[in-house]
């Protein structure tokens, strides 16, 4: 296992110089060589590779409690080891550092690794830490194995540490010694670490989870069947449950549960679930209590595959449908409605021009297409964004066309008074034309429709904006990913619940964003909140905002988009003065540094 450090600076070297495969690079382990090839693709060189200094770690948290007497038993051994441990968060920020050997502990220093810095894959390339929280197994990785030309003279190894109810990664703890102190023995030793640090933890966890876990141990006895513990926040399943949902099943399946706990539906009673991979499933919940508290549910499905859909089944796109709607991702009700709407309009008034408005990305153009799109002859589409200067001769030419067929005129918003006016009439001549219209309405226009458009001869129609569907999020991310890099990794339930607090002000757009600055470079096959866009992970720990504070965050944000995220001028739309927007953002802890506006 351990690796001859002449073959490992001789595969270095090769890697860096441009080799992919093959030669020396034979002889490394593909776990190393995949932490490499992600090194280079998070933008880092070799020399400049350190530790960087990271916010937001919290160095009295769970983990740090719980590590911190197990740590402190260890400090002889250390002392005889000359080596340092650290303790990380699953973000690689460094909790706390454990060394005993002063000149050891100056060699570390020298590295920048101290506590407050980030010794994640992201900020210094392969090394142990950074393996151990992308790969969720322990590592060693010697010398030469190392990313950065600092670390070379070290050899670090590290384990993973997880929640011992919920098993979520919760961080890492590394030893770091000098290659020649190297020893096969020193892996058993770290992974024991974080065994007796998990252990220590389960001493920590609330009575409320422990219920959880205890009523999860008693039912999953027979582990063939799938079931699954939880409340808000707590998952538990078992691997025959795990190996059957995903993320947005569990967010469905929790719905479920409180609707039952709630006396809406029977508790004790089953209820058929069409699941994300199409497998229907019974579904049995019963409560866990505390008392005469309810904690939780706990819940078993029997896969079936003629279970009769009774009070709960997962909303669906009307099946077989003509158009290209059930292609697009979204499964919830409010998607449902909009869909519904979208069909109504564009049959029931055969010909009539439809005019779609709403907040910006809220997939106006995309359903557009979709129903347009036939195969026999495609459709036309006119961005008043490309034709900023010749919109009237553009629009001619289109309606000139013979046979006209169908058309999409997209963001008529940025038409001024007269070239707006000059569409109505256009699309108004043409009553037997399938035309659609998009829109993109600022917060102070009547139900989204620009004021320059209210003569448009058609239904309108506003679509809904991310915040009224996120319970289309896992559907979203599955598609997003796909389209954007081809890969659909699996994006954990906490990160699904992260960006269900976010306030999407760009709706997809700022969607999109988020999957693709944190699908660059990401080769993992699960995606955690640790890969999210730092400002993003910020925003999404913030507090719940109560009904009141998510319309003051809505009205907050509606304006900073109307106002190309202008403050000042946000704060006249809303008649506050500017010191007043700022403290409501803080207090409401928006983050809108990041946001798309
Ligand atoms: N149902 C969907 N599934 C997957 N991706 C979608 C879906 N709807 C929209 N998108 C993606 O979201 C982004 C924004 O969509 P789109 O451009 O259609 O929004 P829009 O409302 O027309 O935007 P604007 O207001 O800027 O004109 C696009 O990248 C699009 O591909």
């Amino acid at each position: 296992m351990l690796m001859d450090q002449t073959v490992a600076e001789r595969a270095r070297e090769d890697f860096l110089g441009g080799r992919v495969d093959g030669g020396a690079l034979s002889a490394v382990r593909p776990v190393i060589l995949a932490s490499w090839r992600r090194s280079l693709m998070h933008g880092l060189s070799p020399e400049r590779a350190l530790p960087r200094l990271a916010t937001g770690a919290d160095p009295d948290g769970q983990l740090s409690r719980a590590a911190r007497p197990v740590l402190e038993r260890r400090r002889a051994t250390l002392a005889e080891l000359r080596a340092g441990i650290t303790l990380t968060d699953q973000e690689g920020r460094l909790l706390g550092r454990w060394v005993e050997d002063r000149r050891f502990a100056r060699r570390l220093d020298a590295r920048h690794v101290i506590p407050g810095s980030c010794i994640a894959e992201v900020a210094v390339g392969t090394n142990s830490s950074g393996v151990a929280v992308e790969t969720g197994a322990p590592t060693i990785v010697m010398g030469y194995e190392h990313f950065s030309t600092g670390a070379l003279s070290m050899t670090s190894v590290g384990a993973p540490i997880r929640h011992p109810v919920t098993r979520r990664l919760l961080g890492s703890v590394n030893l770091t010694c000098g290659v020649d102190d190297t020893h096969a023995l020193l892996l058993p030793w770290v992974r024991e670490l974080a065994a007796d640090i998990e252990q220590a933890l389960l001493g920590q966890v609330s009575r409320r989870e422990r219920l959880l876990l205890e009523a999860y141990v008693s039912s999953a006895a027979d582990a063939r069947h799938p079931v699954i513990c939880l409340d808000e926040t707590t998952v538990i399943t078992n691997a025959a449950a795990s190996r059957l949902l995903d993320a947005s099943d569990q967010s469905v399946i929790w719905e479920l549960a409180a609707h039952c706990i709630a006396g809406d539906g029977r508790v004790g009673g089953k209820h058929a679930l069409t699941l994300a991979n199409g497998q229907s499933v019974q579904v049995e919940v019963t409560t866990v209590e505390d008392g005469p508290r309810t904690l939780g549910a706990l819940v078993r499905l029997t896969p079936t595959d003629t279970a009769t859909r009774t009070r709960v089944t997962r909303p669906t796109n009307e099946p077989a449908e003509k158009d290209g709607l059930a292609q697009l991702a979204g499964r919830g009700p409010a998607w449902a409605a909009w869909c519904r709407r979208l069909r109504a309009a564009v049959s029931a008034e055969v010909g009539a021009p439809v005019l779609l408005t709403g907040e910006p990305g809220t997939g106006k153009a995309t359903v557009a297409r979709a129903l347009l799109q036939r195969e026999d002859a495609p459709f036309r589409e006119l961005d008043a964004a490309d034709h900023r200067d010749d919109w009237v001769r553009a629009l001619a030419d289109v309606f000139a066309a013979a046979p006209l067929g169908r058309v999409l005129l997209r963001r008529l918003d940025l038409l001024d008074g007269q070239a707006a006016a000059a569409t109505t009439r256009m699309v108004a001549r043409h009553p037997g034309a399938h035309v659609i219209g998009t829109a993109t309405g600022g917060a102070h226009d009547l139900d989204g429709l620009p004021s320059t458009l209210v003569d448009w001869p058609g239904p309108v129609l506003v679509a809904p904006p991310l915040r009224d569907r996120l319970e289309d999020l896992p559907d979203l991310l599955r598609a997003l990913s796909t389209h954007l890099t081809g890969r659909s990794p699996r994006w954990s339930s906490e990160v699904v619940q992260t960006l269900r607090r976010q306030p999407w002000p760009g709706n997809l757009h700022s969607l999109v964003a988020v999957v693709r600055a944190t699908l660059e470079g990401h080769t993992s096959p699960d995606v955690g909140t640790h890969h999210l866009p730092s400002g993003v992970s910020a925003r999404g720990s913030r507090r719940t905002l109560t009904g009141l504070e998510q319309i003051e965050a809505h009205a907050l944000t509606s304006a900073l988009h109307a106002a190309g995220g202008n403050k000042r001028e946000a704060a006249d739309a809303l008649g506050i003065a500017r010191s007043t927007l700022y403290r409501k953002v803080r207090a409401l802890g928006l983050d809108l540094s990041a946001a798309t506006f």
